[in-house]
């Protein structure tokens, strides 16, 4: 396991807001805070990395916090501008809801974007679904999965229809799932708007080349799916045998062998909900 560097607020005094935020909204640490808590962002402590950055375990508050720190690196292209941080900084530090990770704070210098998380310890879905070994006490129970299917959905409620303006998430995906000590899920930071084209292509919306609209919709769609039957939502077989798995959970719907593509571990395991379920993921993927 990663260990974990310290920070120490040496001079106890908070760094002057770099971003033009209203009073006491968020605070801000210094890069040198930063480097710090992440040993100079010391490979060792590297928890994972997408496509807008690195995400770091560090340590704040004496040593008293552990957090999850995101260093945003944007390729050329991503054109992530000043504008865009602020604000999703301005979003993610008004957004309350259990089933979302918090920003804690923030830190803008000399260049760098980075983002403060809660660390959320048992780490992302994707990797338990995908990468667990046999032990049977890493597998996720049909009632666990029932649980963060629910709290998707509230958080996406909250996101959607809960906050002053709509935030669409744009990248609900497993890997964007994240587990805590009680097996509780939380959502984990969206994409602003700018950056919601990047988010994983096999996860979009085929309707969003057409309307230019994100719909996490479909997103939560396929990945009710993929926590279904514990299969990546492309086919991991030949290159020609490949399908987005939405498609192909839609297939086996129409003829009715849908108990054909769940995971194994969870065969005669399933007590409640099953149709329930299938039905709500399947519409949640239709094209109309
Ligand atoms: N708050 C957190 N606590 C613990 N681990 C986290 C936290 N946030 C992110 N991670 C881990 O870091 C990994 C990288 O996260 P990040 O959000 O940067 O990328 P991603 O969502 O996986 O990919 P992309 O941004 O390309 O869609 C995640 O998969 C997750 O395992």
């Amino acid at each position: 396991m990663a260990g974990v560097s310290k920070l120490f607020r040496t001079s106890g005094k908070r760094v002057k807001p770099s971003l033009d935020l209203p009073e006491g909204l968020c605070g801000q640490f210094s890069l040198a805070e930063m480097k710090i808590a992440t040993n100079n962002f010391n490979d060792k402590l590297l928890v994972g990395e997408g496509d807008f950055g690195r995400v770091y375990k560090g340590s704040i508050d004496d040593c008293t916090r552990i957090v999850a720190i995101k260093w945003l690196k944007f390729k050329p292209g991503q054109g992530l501008v000043f504008k865009d941080i602020r604000i999703k900084v301005v979003l993610l530090c008004q957004l309350h809801h259990p089933n979302l990770v918090p920003l804690i704070e923030y830190c803008i210098a000399e260049g760098e974007n980075i983002l403060v998380f809660e660390f959320i310890v048992k780490g992302n879905l994707f990797r338990r679904l995908h990468y667990t070994d046999h032990d049977d006490h890493d597998r996720l129970w049909w009632k666990q999965r029932l649980q963060i299917r629910i709290g998707v959905a509230l958080a996406l409620h909250y996101l959607h229809i809960a906050v002053k303006q709509t935030i669409i998430h744009g990248d609900v995906k497993p890997a964007d799932i994240l587990l805590d000590e009680n097996w509780e899920f939380k959502l984990s930071d969206f994409k602003s708007s700018k950056m919601a084209i990047f988010g994983a292509l096999r996860y979009l919306d085929p309707k969003y080349r057409i309307t230019c609209g994100l719909t996490d919709v479909y997103y939560f769609g396929v990945a009710l799916f993929e926590l279904l039957s514990a299969r990546k939502a492309i086919g991991i077989r030949s290159l020609k045998h490949q399908w987005p798995l939405a498609s192909w959970d839609k297939k086996c719907k129409r003829e009715e062998t849908m108990n054909k593509t769940i995971d194994l571990y969870l065969m005669g395991k399933i007590a409640s909900c099953f149709n329930i379920y299938v039905d709500i993921a399947t519409s949640c993927v239709q094209n109309e």
